[in-house]
């Protein structure tokens, strides 16, 4: 019998053998033995993760102790789980462990030294164990020595709840106890959860010591210029950080201190329904040996992965390390952003492709977390859904939006950093209803803004949000970028562009004592006439 603890607080944890910070390649032999994984043509590993292939938000909770009680944000996201029940789910994670082989890492979150957290993650598969070494931050030998995990993840997705016993919802549990620092995931084997749980994580923690935690990807030009990223899930993260031109520093989760940005993680994990060589080279060559393929289908013959294929999931996944990415900054870390991006794939057709953000409407924007829930990330989400997500990731937030909001407020005014909107979303009218804005017109735009190409361009500004909107962008055209020219009915747009406008003010309600500046980003009051 192998022992281990858990973490510092010193839970006692036995099993059947334990696999320690095993080399990837041992990992990919054990998942192809055991565990019905292949082998891409590639080289990447496949998984199969059955019914969960997407995140399971409504199975999250928080335990509520006192500690947490009066910080957590209490929402239908934030979901309380009593102590009592939570200690009955812990017993049973430990009790399941105790016949099987686990695989462990030990590493860390966050690449900044000063702000980093040694983690440890126990595995019942050793795919999920890849994914874990691959995602978070790999340690030194030496910094192995007395290593002492503050955060432990129990990922045992054979173990399922009792909603009846347990306090679950169903079967799936991922549970987050601040107080005895410890996640227990369990009934799902969608990899996300890991990650995402670690992430909420670090998203509690890191404002208490004045650190700003954010769902951004972030990258670097050639003179060190940091651009971030933020956005909701399948909004262009991960894809857009991915640059020929610039250093990627991460494509998710990053802090941002005093002296810059940091990387949360050692590893991307990219979205690859429809990926192509031409359109996203960086991430094509990131998949080879040592990557994870999640749900991707994989010709029984040739092992060809085809990334057209939705069979399992739209939300199908490439988890690699950073390294995996030739240009990568592989320490993970930058300066002082000079340019923030807001993504946000409107499902409406409204929003222009980008616009300039003034610092009031910046922090509008970032609280109303406007964008769509795209299909598969989360269950349930089948079409393209109209969603507000406060800081652009309201699910991984447990703080009011408003913790994170005044920090990213200061910073952005002492800093004089450039904000822009911008639309990855649906475009109407002459460029298709129902299609998404072109890759290449997204990338031409961002590398605009981030030049300094937009600085000195006409704008105008549009009556309902207010947006400013240039009327030119290299590599663009023209009509493409004031979206009333691309409907058919200009009547029709604006029907769907005020109705848009009241989405965001009713959302906005929520939001208690707000100053004044802020609400002078709030979009116009919705003209009679089109109320529908
Ligand atoms: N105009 C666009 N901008 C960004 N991504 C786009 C665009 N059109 C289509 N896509 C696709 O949308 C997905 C964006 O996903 P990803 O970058 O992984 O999002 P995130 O990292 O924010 O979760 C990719 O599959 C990408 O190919
Ligand atoms: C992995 C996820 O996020 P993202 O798409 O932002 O990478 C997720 O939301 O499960
Ligand atoms: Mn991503």
């Amino acid at each position: 019998m192998n022992r281990l603890y858990a973490s510092m607080d010193g839970v006692e944890i036995q099993c059947s053998k334990i696999h320690y910070n095993l080399p990837i390649k041992q990992l990919i032999d054990v998942a192809v033995e055991k565990e019905g994984c292949v082998i891409a043509s590639n080289g990447a590993l496949c998984v199969n993760t059955g019914k969960y292939t997407g995140r399971s938000p409504e199975d999250r909770f928080i335990v509520d102790t006192p500690s947490v009680h009066e910080h957590v944000n209490w929402n239908k996201g934030n979901i309380p789980m009593t102590k009592e029940n939570f200690d009955k789910l812990f017993s049973k994670v430990l009790d399941y462990i105790k016949s099987k082989e686990v695989f462990l890492f030990d590493g860390f979150v966050g690449a900044d030294k000063e702000y980093r957290m040694p983690i440890r993650v126990i595995n019942e598969f050793a795919f999920q164990n890849l994914f874990s070494q691959q995602m978070f931050i790999k340690p030194k030998k030496e910094e192995l020595e007395n290593f002492q995990p503050e955060f432990t993840v129990f990922a045992v997705p054979g173990l399922q709840a009792d909603p009846a016993v347990d306090g679950t919802r169903s079967e799936v549990f991922i549970v987050l106890n601040f107080e005895k620092k410890v996640v227990l995931i369990g009934g799902t084997k969608y990899c996300g959860e890991i990650k995402k749980s670690i992430f909420t994580v670090m998203n509690y923690l890191l404002p208490f010591k004045g650190v700003l935690p954010m769902h951004c990807s972030a990258n670097m030009g050639k003179n060190g210029d940091v651009t971030l990223f933020f956005g909701l899930s399948g909004t262009g993260k991960t894809t857009l950080s991915a640059d020929d031109d610039r250093k990627l520093i991460g494509d998710d989760e990053h802090g941002w201190t005093d002296k810059g940005v940091f990387n949360f993680e050692g590893g991307c994990y990219a979205k690859c329904i429809k990926l192509s060589k031409e359109n996203e080279p960086q991430i094509w060559g990131a998949i080879r040996e040592g990557a994870l393929l999640e749900n991707v289908v994989i010709h029984e013959v040739t092992g060809e992965p085809d990334y057209d294929d939705d069979r399992y999931t739209e939300n199908t996944r490439a988890a690699f390390p950073v390294e995996h990415i030739d240009n990568a900054v592989l320490e993970g870390m930058g300066g002082i952003p000079k340019t923030i991006i807001f993504l946000t794939a409107d499902a409406t057709g409204v929003l222009p492709p980008i616009s300039r953000l003034t610092k009031e409407q910046a922090m509008y924007h970032f609280m109303s977390g406007y964008t769509s829930k795209l299909a598969g990330t989360e269950r349930g989400i089948v079409d393209p859904k109209a969603t507000f997500s406060a800081c652009f990731g309201a699910p991984f937030m447990l703080h009011r939006p408003q913790v994170y909001a005044q920090l990213l407020g200061e910073k952005i005014d002492k800093y004089n950093v450039k904000v822009f909107l911008v639309n990855t979303g649906w475009a109407s009218g002459s460029y298709g209803i129902g299609s998404r804005m072109k890759l290449k017109y997204t990338r031409a735009m961002v590398r605009a803004a981030i030049n300094g190409d937009l600085d000195n361009v006409e704008y105008i500004t549009d009556p309902i949000f207010h947006l400013a909107i240039p009327k030119e962008c290299p590599n663009v055209p023209n009509l493409v970028l004031n979206p009333p020219n691309t409907w058919y009915s200009i009547d029709e747009y604006y029907r769907k562009a005020n109705s848009l406008a009241e989405s965001f003010r009713s959302n906005f309600r929520q939001f208690k004592d707000v100053p004044e500046s802020i609400l002078i980003g709030e979009p116009e009051k919705m003209l009679e006439e089109y109320i529908i």
